[in-house]
């Protein structure tokens, strides 16, 4: 569950990114967040996983006010949110398996866990026989699941996304919000900010809308 109220974001000598945003994502809901560049997405989100932290106003995740939680709480919260970038942010020099077995190996699971929950992981985004692959020897489209598999792999509640299909074609952005459609079905609460007018008008998901800050609507 995410939900904020009334907040506001300056960002140090720079403008005002969010001015007075509320919303609500419920758990198990799937919404996209839109609205022009320039118009916030990017800072709600990072609100939401505690990159930032508001100006003003409340940001409520998985039941934790982020401004009261507690620093040796941060790894266990930051556990319960599973984060896709448009760009992936992949290891090159590492494998597949690598890539998705990080987050595991920093929460401290080891052994035969690791190896059970990375292919289970792959198995789910479709690249299950890719493990020993290295990323760039795999299509955007692939790269960008396997940045979804190593978002998954710690079985988060929440799952937000930040344009995941910014630098695919057509087809592939298909398969890569239908795969989030899947999870939300099996129970995931996912937030995806787009410009993608295309994959919002595919999917029966609600639209919260930003523009130059402000709410727009969140019908
Ligand atoms: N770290 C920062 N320091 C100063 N200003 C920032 C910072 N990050 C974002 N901004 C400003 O805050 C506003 C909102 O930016 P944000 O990245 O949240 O928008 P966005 O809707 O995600 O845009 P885009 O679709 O282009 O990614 C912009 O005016 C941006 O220049």
């Amino acid at each position: 569950m995410i939900e904020l109220k009334h907040v506001f974001k300056r960002y140090p000598l720079g403008i005002e990114a969010l001015s007075d945003v509320s919303f609500r994502v419920a758990r198990g809901e799937m919404a996209f967040l839109t609205g022009p560049s320039g118009a916030g997405k990017s800072t709600v989100l990072k609100l939401i996983c505690l990159l930032e932290r508001p100006t003003r106003g409340q940001v409520m995740v998985n039941g934790h006010d982020l401004a009261r939680l507690k620093p040796y709480r941060l790894p266990h919260f930051r556990r319960e949110i599973g984060v896709v970038f448009q760009d992936n942010r992949l290891l090159n020099e590492r494998t597949v398996f690598d890539n998705v077995a990080l987050p595991l190996l920093v929460a401290g699971v080891t052994g035969d866990e690791v190896r059970k929950r990375v292919l289970a992981a792959l198995d789910k985004v479709g690249l299950r026989g890719r493990e020993r692959g290295f990323p760039l020897a795999l299509s955007g489209g692939e790269q960008q699941r396997v940045g979804i598999a190593r978002a998954l792999v710690h079985r988060p509640a929440l799952l937000i996304a930040d344009e995941p299909t910014g630098n695919l074609d057509a087809a592939l952005s298909d398969d890569i919000i239908d795969l989030f459609q899947e999870f939300n079905d099996h129970g995931v609460t996912v937030l995806i900010a787009t410009h993608d007018l295309r994959q919002i008008g595919r999917l029966q998901a609600r639209v919260i809308r930003l523009g130059e800050g402000h709410m727009v609507s969140a019908a």
